[in-house]
């Protein structure tokens, strides 16, 4: 069975689109941190797409991972020369697959911090760019500061260490570029939080601070943070996924990346030192990408946190089960109608109806199965940045909340560990200690969930808020999910059925 990799290109190339460009002549112009499924289905793609019409030979990806779980990216990518098949499944059941080439090396900076030093340093890097997750940040969500907690970014600010986080890297970096007299890169965030760029400026300038002043200055001064919103959902790959690319195309592929069929990326114009023609490959450039940013996190991605841990106690696992469960739909739909859209602003040529109609088409596809448990590891990450925001937007308002405070519960209920069944669930959240203690105290006094500020900020002395907390959290252990969410979307039936 022929592997992935270069020399297999000219025969993989009969069965389906290889990269066309001659892959030797590209040198790196970016350097990625966080090399997951979404960079890979998303800027990966979208580079070899440029790539593949000619030119831009200058923009060639060099992956980074800072993670010790990276270590099998490492080596996949390292055996396929940096080649992987992308896999687009639409809800139709059509199927589009092509390798992808853009990422021309990788390095892992727990091997040698110094290479990954080396690389960022380089006058050719001219963009760093960053999909580590919404937690890769430090920013605490309810003040906006950087707190570092991980350990790698606590040990990286300790004096005279090698670092080893991503910012610890970016700053060691961006010092021998001011020392050589070389220009900064921009730093690209490609992750789901408001204001992204914003956020990957705060969390750099600020660790810069606290190694030298000086250095924060001048990278606030000349350093380049792009705001962007970047759209494709991009699952967890399978080993169903792995055999149906050897079954389908004959060939093995060690981590192929599926997705589905739609893609945006919105992205300001703000570069220090240059930047591809993205335009020519489909990413929208723009001034002001607020209202991108605000309708997509808080339609698409609130929506998933909206749908999961309710889905969960239906009994739902996939995202295409919860969205064609019509008591799922219409109460999504109306957490999308009358919670969030309130709090957007008009996105130009975008109309909100259709928006809001393709995103339950796109969650209802059958072939992505996506998986709940993906959205709902490190919630309390999630939640924050989705979620939250709609609800204070609407108490200052005076609008609704109650879908939003029945999602609270359901993950109050949620992290409690036992479904309704009384089986255990699986959770992973960094800050599951510290969630389990305010369960346990939410227990004895309904709403002291909410005064986990770290999450809520000052929301639990919303007593409007609280008081919708604590009315849907009795909602659901009286009756459940379904009938939970039934109260909510059509009050007059429960009270027919029931009475
Ligand atoms: N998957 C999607 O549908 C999707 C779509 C749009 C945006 N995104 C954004 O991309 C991010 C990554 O998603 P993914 O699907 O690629 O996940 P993934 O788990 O496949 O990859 C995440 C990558 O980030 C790295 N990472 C995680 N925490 C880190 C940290 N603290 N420091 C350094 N590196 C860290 C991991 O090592 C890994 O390389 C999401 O959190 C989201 O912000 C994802
Ligand atoms: O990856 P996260 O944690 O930011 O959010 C989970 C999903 O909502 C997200 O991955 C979506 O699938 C994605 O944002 C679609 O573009």
């Amino acid at each position: 069975m022929t592997s992935l990799n270069e020399a297999a290109l000219p025969e993989l190339a009969r069965r389906l689109p290889v990269p066309t460009y001659d892959r030797s002549a590209v040198r790196t112009g970016i350097v990625h941190f966080g090399v997951g499924g979404f960079h890979r289905s998303h800027e990966a793609m979208f580079i070899d797409r440029l790539l593949n019409r000619g030119g831009s030979q200058d923009w060639g990806i060099c992956g980074v991972g800072v993670l010790p779980s990276d270590a099998r990216m490492r080596d996949v990518l390292n055996a396929q020369d940096g080649l992987y098949t992308m896999v687009l499944k639409s809800a139709e059941g059509t199927e589009d697959a092509r390798i992808i080439g853009s990422i021309t090396e990788y390095l892992f900076a727990p091997d040698d911090p110094a290479a990954v030093i080396r690389k960022l340093a380089d006058p050719a890097t001219r963009i760093v760019s960053l999909s580590v997750t919404e937690g890769g940040y430090s920013i605490n969500d309810s003040t906006g500061e950087f707190e570092p907690r991980a350990h790698a970014v606590v040990h990286d600010l300790k004096p005279n260490t090698v670092p080893h986080s991503v910012f610890g890297l970016i700053t060691a970096a961006l010092a021998q570029r001011r020392e050589q007299g070389t220009a900064p890169f921009t730093v690209m965030s490609c992750d789901n939080i408001q204001g992204n760029g914003n956020v990957a400026r705060k969390a750099l300038v600020s660790f810069a601070r606290l190694k030298d002043p000086n250095l924060a200055r001048w990278i606030s001064d000349n350093v380049a943070f792009p705001n962007s919103m970047v759209d494709r959902i991009t699952p967890v790959t399978t080993d169903e996924d792995r055999a149906a690319v050897t079954e389908t195309y004959g060939f093995t592929d060690a981590w192929p990346v599926v997705a589905e069929p739609f893609e945006q990326w919105v992205l300001e114009d703000r570069f220090t030192s240059g930047r591809p023609p993205l335009e020519d490959v489909g990413v929208q450039i723009v001034d002001d990408v607020e209202p991108y940013e605000l309708m997509k996190l808080r339609l698409l991605n609130a929506s998933h946190q909206v749908m999961s841990y309710l889905g969960y106690f239906a009994g739902h696992r996939y995202v295409h089960d919860v969205c064609t469960d019509p008591l799922f739909a219409e109460f999504i739909v109306g957490f999308m109608e009358q919670e969030a859209t309130p709090t957007l602003r008009p996105v130009p040529g975008l109309d909100l109806d259709a928006y809001r109609n393709e995103l339950i088409h796109r969650f209802s596809n059958p072939a992505i199965r996506d998986t709940l448990a993906r959205q709902m590891v490190d919630a309390s990450e999630r939640i924050p940045k989705f979620v939250l925001p709609v609800v204070r937007e609407q108490l200052e308002l005076g609008g609704p909340v109650d879908r939003a405070a029945l999602v609270i519960a359901a993950w109050a209920r949620f992290l409690e560990g036992t479904d309704e069944q009384g089986e255990p669930i699986e959770i992973t959240d960094r800050r599951l200690d510290a969630l389990r203690d305010a369960i346990r105290a939410d227990q004895e006094n309904p709403g002291a969930f909410l005064n986990v500020t770290e999450v809520f900020g000052d929301l639990g002395k919303n007593a409007r808020f609280a008081a919708a907390y604590r009315q849907a959290r009795e909602a659901l252990q009286r009756s459940g999910a379904p009938a939970a969410i039934q109260n909510l979307t059509n009050p007059s039936i429960l009270t027919r059925r029931t009475s």
